[in-house]
């Protein structure tokens, strides 16, 4: 039970998550997983490849039910969860904006996105179709569909890998302009430390597969001072901590 006025944060707390082939085969992917994000915090999950992490936000979306554990999302919104995964998954014979729009429960279908649009750079391409975006700019209308929805909570899945370092690091700062506009709570999967340096208030780090809590780096740094040196400091730091993570 929260005390009133207190809002719910995020907890996971899996207990095993285990994959088994047609052969028979089993691949244990989670083991004793347990990690809370505060509200309005953006947290990052960081861990090495195929350890689990994708695993975990499949299973937050309600996307697996094949595991032993619980987890609790946070409350509010008009839409509890909203998620941006590696590929931007739009609907192609909708424009930008009908994309966005189709997200929306239906009584707020008409809000104003004015903002948001401008805010992403997207307000001259609200009327293109997903076929003629890069895709960068197919990344930013999957950002904008996921906060239109002002959800509880925002999963992202490696959303800037696949894209030119120019393109991922200006994605990476409108993604936090936008997010400073409107606090989300907010889980993004990485195996890329200096991303998640330069977006979190804390990383929870994660051991190779199966997924565990190694322990959790506090960035501890507000977000305008990340510049390059200090980022650079924040990655020694960071090894001097977890001298065997990513
Ligand atoms: N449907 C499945 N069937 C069998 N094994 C699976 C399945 N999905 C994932 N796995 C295995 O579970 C482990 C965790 O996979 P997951 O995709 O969650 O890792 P990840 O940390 O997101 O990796 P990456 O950073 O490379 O995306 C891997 O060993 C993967 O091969």
């Amino acid at each position: 039970m929260q005390p009133a006025g207190v809002a719910a944060p995020l907890k996971v707390d899996i207990r095993d998550k285990t994959f088994r082939s047609a052969e028979g085969v089993s691949i244990v992917a989670l083991r004793g997983l347990s990690f809370q994000v505060r509200q309005g915090e953006f947290a990052c999950l960081l861990g090495p490849s195929g350890c689990g992490k994708t695993t975990t936000l499949r299973i937050l979306l309600g996307l697996d039910r094949q595991f032993s554990g619980s987890y609790q999302l946070p409350e509010g919104g008009s839409n509890r969860v909203a998620a941006v995964f590696q590929e931007p998954v739009l609907l192609p014979w909708r424009t930008v904006e009908q994309n966005v729009r189709l997200a929306l429960p239906a009584r707020v279908r008409d809000r104003d996105l004015d903002p948001l649009f401008d805010i992403l750079g997207l307000s001259p391409m609200r009327s293109l179709y997903p076929s003629e975006l890069s895709l960068g700019l197919a990344r930013r209308a999957a950002l904008a569909r996921a906060f239109a929805t002002e959800p509880a909570i925002l999963l992202l899945d490696e959303p800037f890998t696949s894209l030119d370092e120019r393109t991922a690091e200006r994605l990476r700062h409108l993604l936090m302009t936008v997010w400073a506009a409107r606090p989300t709570t907010a889980l993004m999967v990485t195996h890329n430390l200096r991303e998640a340096l330069l977006l979190a208030d804390r990383i929870i780090v994660l051991s190779p597969r199966p997924a565990q809590v190694l322990g959790i780096f506090d960035v501890g740094l507000s977000r305008p001072l990340r510049d390059a040196p200090a980022l650079d400091n924040l990655i020694s730091d960071f090894h001097k901590t977890f001298p065997d993570a990513v």
